[in-house]
């Protein structure tokens, strides 16, 4: 089976106390809060993936994006392993709605709803809301987390991953 990838945006007020998640409406994830993300389309880029599920999920327009991280989700099997590009934002227009798929809700960065969450998010979370560039490799067995570890990258690093990436 070939790998997914997918995109996760975080957008974060102007003064970075705050990041907007969203409750999963449906399908994968569904009732779990999340980033904004997910497959990109047919010639797209990861990039351009990632500012269009922001804006078709809760309605901001990316003015400036980073590319933050990425997760790979490995399971013992290797059956439905996947890649997540992380990116964070904190300059976009447009005003926070709901969409088919997303409730989207503004929390304090130090109360996040971790119970209603994928299950390896408070283990990199802390790593993205600190600003700081990284790879998380998570292995699941069933969904059992069996392992994980998490590298902080220097910018150049996160270039050549996300090249890679885009030659894919
Ligand atoms: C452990 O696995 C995961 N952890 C985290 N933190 N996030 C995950 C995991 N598996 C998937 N995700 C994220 C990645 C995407 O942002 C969404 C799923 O995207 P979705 O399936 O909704 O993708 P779309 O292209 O929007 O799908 P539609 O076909 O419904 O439009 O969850």
């Amino acid at each position: 089976m070939s790998l997914k990838y997918f995109t996760l945006v975080f957008p974060f007020n102007i003064t970075g106390d705050q990041v907007l998640l969203g409750l999963k409406k449906r399908g994968l994830g569904e009732n779990l809060w999340n980033g904004f993300g997910g497959k990109p389309e047919k010639n797209e880029s990861i990039e351009q993936c990632a500012r269009r599920e922001l804006e078709e999920e809760c309605g901001l327009v990316a003015k400036e994006m980073t590319y933050l991280g990425v997760l790979y989700i490995n399971t013992t099997d290797g059956v439905g392993d996947i890649v997540i590009y992380v990116y964070t934002t904190r300059k976009y227009m447009g005003a926070v709605a709901e969409s088919d798929e997303m409730l989207p809700e503004w929390f304090e960065t130090t109360n996040l709803p971790y119970k209603q969450m994928y299950e390896e998010a408070p283990l990199w979370y802390p790593v993205m809301l600190g600003n700081k560039k990284f790879t998380a490799t998570f292995l699941f067995d069933n969904d059992d987390l069996i392992s994980y570890e998490i590298t902080t990258k220097d910018e150049l690093e996160m270039t050549e991953i996300l090249r890679m990436a885009q030659d894919i």
